[in-house]
């Protein structure tokens, strides 16, 4: 993408749920041509917020060659649907354009980089990867808090922000279209630690809400709470001996502010649970658990709920959709 460039760029979202179709109801007040890469047929989306529903108009295209160049792929799938996308996510960007990883985790740009066509994968700049002279792979950490309720229709609930991208010269461009569409985007100098913070919020509440049933408010009962705070040390001493920079402190301050999510405010794995979908432990929970074990760390409250979410995830492939 060409720095400056903020407006009528073609977007390509591959993962129009509800993450995708809150991104791409933003690009397209904006003005942006969206095109929605996927499975379901679509010519418009419904944005439903505090302020009423907006519906905008998106292309669809069941492939690759229906899509044309564009300026930015957005990948917003769950992580262990990435490997499934992978074909979107080459022919998408063999000739060009940036792609960002609306996912959660802590290494959405090593994840994705090795997709992208004509990928050498190298790194270029911290927390984005560089594409050869095609583009950047810019990983984002997602507050946005959305919620499908329908195909194409999505809840949102706002937070403070809505995006944290690296603060990189790189990912300007990126976070210039994004801020340009009206999303609130923090551009992190220390992503890895921005990124751990952001995973604390995705290892406590995710398998919270999806193991008990339950919406966010579960979590300000004390003794969820003090559970909570189990999962959140332990995570804090893996990110630390993985690089970040955090505190117990963080910890709390962590929780504190998933007690005052919007009230009715869900979360991604507790929307799986119910549709009867994958859970996404194993790229959240799972990685905790394994970097814990690396580093000889005590992780047995994540481990325990890895235990609990594996029982209950049905296997990838055979969700109800
Ligand atoms: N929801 C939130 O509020 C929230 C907040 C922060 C972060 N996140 C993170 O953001 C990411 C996306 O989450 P989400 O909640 O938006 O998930 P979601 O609602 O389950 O949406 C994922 C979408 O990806 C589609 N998909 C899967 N494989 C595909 C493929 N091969 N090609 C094209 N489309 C494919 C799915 O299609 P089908 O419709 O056919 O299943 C679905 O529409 C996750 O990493 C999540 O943890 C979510
Ligand atoms: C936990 C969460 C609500 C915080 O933004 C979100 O990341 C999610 O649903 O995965």
């Amino acid at each position: 993408m060409n720095p400056g460039v903020t407006g009528g760029v073609t977007v390509a979202v591959v993962g129009m749920g509800a993450v995708g179709t809150a991104l791409a109801g933003a690009l397209a007040a904006a003005g942006h041509d969206v095109v929605a890469c996927g499975r379901r047929p679509l010519s418009s989306i419904e944005v439903v917020g505090a302020g009423g529903t907006a519906t905008y108009p998106v292309r669809w295209a069941a492939e690759p060659a229906d899509v044309g160049p564009v300026a930015l792929t957005i990948l917003a799938t769950k992580i262990h649907d990435t490997g499934g996308a992978a074909g979107w996510l080459a022919a998408l960007t063999s000739t060009g354009g940036d792609v960002l990883v609306a996912q959660n985790g802590v290494d959405q740009a090593e994840r994705v980089g090795p997709l992208i066509g004509g990928a050498g994968g190298s790194h270029r700049g911290a927390g984005s990867v560089g594409v050869g002279s095609v583009g950047v792979v810019v990983p984002a950490l997602v507050y946005v808090n959305a919620e499908r309720v329908a195909p194409g229709v999505v809840r949102t609930r706002r937070s403070d922000c809505d995006l944290v991208v690296p603060g990189t010269d790189e990912a300007a461009p990126v976070a210039d279209l994004l801020a340009g569409a009206g999303l609130v985007v923090e551009r992190s100098a220390d992503f890895a630690t921005a990124a751990w913070r952001k995973m604390l919020t995705n290892v406590s509440a995710n398998p919270i809400t999806a193991l008990t049933g339950r919406r966010v408010e579960v979590l300000a009962e004390q003794q969820v709470a003090e559970l909570a705070m189990r999962v959140l040390t332990e995570a804090v001493a893996v990110a630390n001996a993985e690089g970040a920079r955090l505190t117990d402190a963080d910890a709390r301050d962590v929780l504190t502010w998933l007690q005052t999510l919007a009230p009715g405010s869900t979360t991604s794995m507790l929307q799986d649970r119910d549709a009867g979908r994958p859970l996404e432990h194993d790229g959240l929970t799972g990685t905790v658990v394994r970097l814990g074990d690396r580093h000889g760390i005590d992780v047995g409250a994540n481990r325990t709920l890895l235990s609990l979410l594996s029982a209950v995830s049905p296997a990838a492939g055979s969700a109800s959709r």
